[in-house]
């Protein structure tokens, strides 16, 4: 289990972590969100111990951080961002390297090198060099090396957003696998559909601070709302306003022709919306009720803070 209690860290007068707490249970994906500069990966290289941090107390299955750092460590697998391999070495050369400063007993490199580059699925691919692959193919080659020495912890830091859709559900498959065999996965991304579909907790940070830890599950039942979507003939900007004052309705999204109605009493818009609508010199041509995802808890939250 992580333990992270009052965890702050400056750059010089700039508090970008502004004394979080959070939890990370064992054996569980713990799905970390924030916007871009909320403060995730500087927290990640806090955990992996990248960085040092000003002050808080972090404990790693009950060990104080600082204090048994090279212990804790070893438990610990990070795939950064950004990974950055010696482009003139093949993806086999590159986990031989690896294998080198790794520690692992010479006679089982060879089985384990081979082992991940089948879980990766870059094995037809190990004889080309790393400067030519692809940055899906990067992030997998990154993620053998984060799992090199059989972490029980692994950080994950936008694991998925530079891959297609095929490659992203290797990764998600591969994180579901991990999590099967126990591993602990802190998975920071702004995938939201992707924290859905793999993670148990969710974390999200903003500006530095957390808004909300949950279990999936009780922020899915807990948040969760109905949205009605419509679209209309025309333009609808001048109703908006005329539709926010309902006292039915929380707040009105629009796009052009569309709008997307959040609503505070559902079973009062359900009977008494589509009557207003109707009202309208506008004729509707779609008419949907939809569930919030995560997505739409997400940007209430941050943009909105109004669910707090
Ligand atoms: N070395 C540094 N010196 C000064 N400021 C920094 C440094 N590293 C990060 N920051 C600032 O800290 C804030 C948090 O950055 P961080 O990279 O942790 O965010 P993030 O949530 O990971 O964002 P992204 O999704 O864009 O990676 C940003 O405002 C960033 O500019």
């Amino acid at each position: 289990m992580i333990e992270v209690k009052g965890l702050i860290k400056k750059y010089g007068d700039f508090e970008v972590i502004k004394s979080i707490d959070f939890t990370v249970k064992k054996g569980s994906v713990f799905g970390f969100l924030g916007k871009n500069g909320a403060g995730k990966t500087t927290t990640m290289n806090i955990l992996t111990g990248l960085i040092n941090y000003n002050s808080g107390k972090i404990t790693i299955d009950g060990l104080d951080f600082p204090e048994n750092k090279n212990q804790i460590l070893r438990k610990i697998g990070y795939l950064p961002e950004n990974p950055v391999f010696y482009d003139y070495m093949t993806g086999e050369e590159y986990l031989y390297f690896i294998a080198g400063v790794s520690g692992i007993p010479q006679m089982s490199i060879k089985s384990r090198v081979e082992e991940l580059l089948h879980q990766v699925k870059l094995t037809d691919a190990k004889d080309r060099r790393v400067g030519g692959y692809s940055r899906g193919m990067k992030q997998r080659l990154g993620l053998a090396v984060a799992l090199f020495n059989y972490p029980q912890y692994l950080f994950l830091d936008e694991p998925t957003s530079a891959l297609d859709p095929q490659g992203r559900l290797e990764i998600l498959d591969l994180i579901t696998e991990l999590k099967d065999n126990k591993t602990t996965v802190f998975l920071s991304t702004h995938i939201l559909s992707d924290v859905e579909r793999v993670c148990d907790e969710v974390c999200i940070l903003d500006k530095g601070k957390i808004l909300l830890t949950s279990s999936l599950e009780d922020l899915q039942n807990k948040y969760i709302q109905r949205i009605f979507d419509i679209t209309f003939e025309n333009d609808c900007s001048s109703i908006v306003e005329k539709l926010k004052n309902l006292p039915y309705v929380e707040k009105v999204v629009q796009q052009k022709r569309s709008l997307s109605i959040y609503a505070k009493d559902l079973e009062k818009a359900k009977r008494e919306l589509l009557n207003e609508l109707v009202k309208l010199d506008n004729p509707i041509v779609n008419y949907q009720i939809r569930q919030g995802n995560l997505e739409d808890i997400f940007i209430r939250l941050v943009n909105n803070n109004d669910i707090l």
